[in-house]
């Protein structure tokens, strides 16, 4: 137990000064609902999604990326961006106008004047809960099928799923309010951490306000009549070929295998080229969605199989007591400390806080510490970005006190969100391909 029950209200300033508004929404964005199903999203050339003219996308992104500048760590100042207003972890900037409202306006874009227009509150901003039924704008990565897109679908049920080609375009999506949320994969239990995201939360002032975990079933997709004797070629999501590589070889598919932006991608890609020479590991959903015959069902090595998803908006959400939360925070720590590690995870044990995850990525703007004695450059350590998951809520005084703590002792602090755990029950996919492998092998005409 905590002896003094008194909040942190440095770290909690902190983490609430992220509600800031500075806002950019291109023009044909600013209208209701998403019809976005089936425009991707793309970073360079940015490709119009359908109701966003090619030129507003393109001056969006370039204003984001000349004026926003993202950011909250250190790590965006490396990019030579302007200093970017600190989100938490850092002391806000007192109020005056945003770093957005000051940039010249392009002709098609309406910047919104945000500090005349106070934004009320809605239920989306209160509630922990994902938005059942409404029509939220969810960007992911990858094109319809990808498993991003079921994530989306069961963190938001009914919504609006907007794909996008690369994570970062999924981030910009709701900088520039395109999106709504953004559904994005942090971790998988075989293949790991997917490292891109956690540089990309650094970088970008979106906050976590949700995770979702999703039970991934792979498939072994073809053209239809294919056999699996003449395939010299499986593509997919690295990710997916690294979570089906004992499978595969099992199955005596020891063929080339190269890597693609997503699962579904790769589906998608054997079919527009007609190429019977490849086979994709994707869902049974790009499958059904890009014409394939499913040649095996359930590849992934573990029938336990799950990746984990992070819900991201532009606000956070308020922390609550009365269910399971999670916080998430990233931490740098001065050279000159010593057993900094040992004492933030200290800070931790000593509240009987659990810890679910840590991280660590290169630290992009000091990657290297000296080490000797003499200073002179020989002894080299490698300096990094910590991230850390715990399983408590801002509102939490353990968890309030805990990183008043841990601020002492680190030169960078930023809590990334704190958010319901993901607790529903979910079932291992099977893993039976063995039993399941279509038989098309003999029977089919190639
Ligand atoms: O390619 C997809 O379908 C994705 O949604 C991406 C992704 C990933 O990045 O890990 C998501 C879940 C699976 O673990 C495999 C791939």
């Amino acid at each position: 137990m905590e002896a003094a029950a008194a909040p942190a209200p440095a770290v909690l300033d902190a983490f609430f000064a992220g509600s800031r508004h500075h806002q950019l929404r291109p023009a044909a964005a600013a209208g209701a609902g998403g019809g976005c199903r089936s425009a991707r999203l793309q970073a360079q050339p940015c490709r119009a999604a359908a109701r966003f003219a090619r030129a507003d996308w393109q001056a969006a992104c370039a204003v984001l990326a000349s004026n926003s500048g993202g950011s909250t760590s250190p790590d965006a100042a490396s990019d030579g961006r302007q200093p970017a207003p600190r989100v938490n972890g850092q002391k806000p900037p007192p109020a005056p106008a945003p770093a957005l409202e000051a940039a010249p306006a392009p002709a098609e874009l309406d910047l919104v004047p945000v500090s005349n227009l106070p934004r009320p509150l809605s239920i989306s901003d209160l509630s922990p809960a994902p938005m059942h039924g409404s029509q939220l704008r969810v960007a992911y990565q990858g094109v319809p099928g990808a498993y991003s897109e079921a994530a989306a679908a069961k963190a938001y049920p009914g919504c609006d799923a907007i794909p996008c080609d690369q994570f970062e375009v999924a981030f910009q999506a709701v900088e520039l309010w395109i999106a709504d949320r953004a559904v994005l994969p942090v971790e998988n239990s075989l293949g790991g951490s997917i490292h891109r995201n956690y540089d990309l939360l650094l970088r970008h002032r979106l906050h976590i306000v949700g995770e979702v975990q999703l039970p991934v079933h792979h498939c072994l997709l073809a053209l239809p009549g294919v056999r699996r004797e003449l395939l010299t070629r499986v593509i997919s999501h690295p990710q997916a070929l690294a979570q089906c590589e004992l499978t595969l070889n099992a199955m005596g598919l020891n063929v080339a295998r190269e890597a693609f932006d997503d699962t579904a991608g790769a589906a998608e890609h054997i079919a527009a080229g007609g190429l019977r020479d490849t086979a994709a590991i994707a869902s049974a959903r790009a499958a059904e969605l890009y014409g394939l015959q499913v040649l095996a069902d359930g590849i992934q090595d573990d029938a336990g199989n799950v990746t984990r998803f992070v819900m991201l908006a532009r606000e956070p959400i308020i922390p609550r007591t009365d269910r399971p939360f999670k916080t998430s925070i990233v931490f740098a720590h001065d050279a000159d400390g010593t057993s900094i590690l040992f004492k933030v995870l200290s800070a931790f044990a000593f509240r009987d806080i659990s810890l679910t995850k840590i991280e660590s990525r290169p630290h992009r703007h000091r990657p290297i510490r000296l080490v000797d004695d003499a200073n002179v450059g020989t002894a080299k350590h490698f300096e990094y970005m910590f991230y850390i998951d715990f399983q408590a809520s801002m509102a939490d005084v353990r968890a309030q006190n805990a990183l008043a703590e841990i601020q002492e002792f680190t030169s960078f602090l930023r809590v990334l969100g704190s958010y319901p755990m993901d607790m529903t029950p979910w079932e291992a996919a099977p893993s039976s391909w063995s039993s399941r492998v279509d038989n098309s092998s003999s029977s089919s005409q190639h």
